[in-house]
């Protein structure tokens, strides 16, 4: 297939040009998408955002809709949100009752801790320490209020349109959305032989890196996206235009990939960092190894969902290169658990009311032990925030608000910014020496050259 396509494949992959990054970010502006901000080149290092406007410390710069995005496989064990804007969803007690559950039948967040792997004396203390099945039920099926927890109300949970377990939702306009935009190629309820091979492809994921999700999706809104902009088409233009891969709809597939070119610069295998545990006498096999992960991730995915129309989008330079896409951009997608609001409210209460509401929820707080609030975590592909560039001595940040409850990025002024500056974030902790600032900003590919690295760069 590389061979047969290989000129589709090579202008997929080719860099945008000026012009067209200037024209997709100009529709992002005038959708309303990034008031204030504009992207353009910064003459450095490609993309930038600049301040279209004077911003105020503390100022809201960016609210940022992900384009694509997914919650980490492990995660969806300790919260239960939105599969389209990442909200937390259901109940206080449903949230704790499923986490509690789960935990019950030895799976515990990142990891499967299999009860007959551990001590006599720890299963015992797991076991002990959890409430009765009767009491982590009636959390589960709304019969067990737990005090206060109206103030903390989540919104219902919506199914998937096609009934499948995995997706649930805040609301129908999301789970409409969702349908709409990743998941009508990517729903599993049916007994077919595509959800069959998409089971496959969903299983190899969630055993070697669960990225694969996020990549499965970027691909699932292109075709999507194509088939929309061909339905038009087909309707004025009449039936030429089914059923092959020609250069009329090589443009539509163009048009349809052009939010995802603006993000990707090289395949996941080049631009991932060599972990400490590998020599560097090993790279090209480390390298090697990766590509062959994502090559049988995509054959798994090709049997799902491959469509000749969208050929070019299935060779391994183009799922490499979205792969890269979130390697290379540090865009972690983070939503705060409304359990650690509910309780801090808890604990702030008056002492009476306190004393009464603890006897209701210790043991909950106890069997949930230390990480009893985990946040929603996940990978996600911003594509306004994608083009801040890095700064150790940065004018902005990532920083989600009380009220930002959902999967947005956030940027906020950290100091007062003018018209014509360029916004900038620090992807690392910057309160360290030059020295250890490079390392770490040596897993994003680049060697820092902002101003502060410049005066402190030694000569
Ligand atoms: C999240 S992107 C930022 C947008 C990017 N300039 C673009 O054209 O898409 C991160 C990439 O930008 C470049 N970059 C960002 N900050 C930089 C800096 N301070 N010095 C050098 N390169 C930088 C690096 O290539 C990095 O991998």
């Amino acid at each position: 297939m590389e061979k047969e396509y290989s000129d589709q494949i090579a202008a997929l992959l080719a860099p945008p040009s000026p012009q067209s990054i200037q024209e997709y970010y100009k529709s992002l502006n005038e959708s309303g998408k990034c008031d204030g901000l504009c992207v353009r080149d910064n003459g450095k290092h490609g993309k930038a955002v600049f301040a279209g406007r004077d911003f105020k410390e503390e100022e809201l710069i960016l609210k940022d809709r992900m384009l694509v995005g997914a919650q980490h496989t492990s995660n969806k064990v300790d919260c239960i949100v939105c599969s389209y804007c990442f909200r937390f969803i259901g109940s206080i007690e449903a949230q704790i009752g499923r986490r509690l559950y789960l935990q019950s039948l030895g799976i515990c967040g990142d990891k499967e801790c299999d009860k007959e792997h551990h001590s006599h004396s720890t299963k015992e203390k797991m076991e002990c320490d959890l409430p009765s099945k009767e009491m982590i039920e009636s959390l589960l099926n709304g019969d067990l209020t737990l005090p206060f927890t109206d103030r903390f109300a989540l919104p219902e949970v919506v199914s998937c349109p096609a009934g499948c377990e995995e997706e649930k939702y805040c609301s129908q306009s999301c789970a409409d959305a969702d349908w709409e935009t990743y998941h009508s190629l990517l729903c599993t309820s049916s007994n077919n032989k595509q959800s069959l091979a998409l089971l496959k492809f969903i299983e190899h994921a969630n055993e070697t890196n669960d990225i694969f999700i996020v990549a499965a999706k970027a691909i699932a809104f292109t075709i999507l996206r194509y088939r929309k902009l061909k339905k038009s088409q087909v309707k004025d233009k009449g039936k030429g235009l089914l059923g092959k891969m020609d250069s009329a709809n090589f443009s539509l597939l163009l048009e349809a990939w052009k939010p995802i070119s603006m993000g990707f610069k090289q395949r996941w295998w080049e631009c991932i960092s060599l972990p400490d545990d590998v020599d560097p006498s090993e790279e090209l096999q480390f390298r090697t190894e990766i590509r062959d992960l994502a090559s049988t991730s995509l054959e798994l995915l090709k049997d799902a969902i491959f469509d000749i129309e969208c050929a070019p989008l299935f060779s391994l330079d183009a799922y490499g290169s979205i792969i890269g896409m979130f390697e290379l951009n540090n865009l972690d997608l983070v939503v705060a658990s409304p359990i650690e609001d509910y309780f801090i409210y808890i604990d702030e209460l008056p002492d009476k009311e306190k004393e009464e509401a603890l006897l209701a929820i210790q043991t909950f707080v106890d069997a949930l032990g230390d990480d009893y609030s985990v946040p929603c975590q996940g990978t996600a592909f911003f594509p306004i925030q994608s083009c801040m560039n890095h700064s150790c001595c940065p004018n902005a940040k990532a920083f989600k608000r009380d009220q930002d409850i959902d999967g947005h990025a956030i940027i906020i002024a950290l100091r007062p910014i003018s018209t014509g500056e360029e916004i900038t974030l620090s992807y690392i902790d910057e309160d360290v020496p030059y020295d250890e600032r490079q390392a770490m900003l040596a897993d994003y590919g680049f060697t820092c050259a902002c101003p502060r690295c410049l005066e402190e760069r030694p000569s």
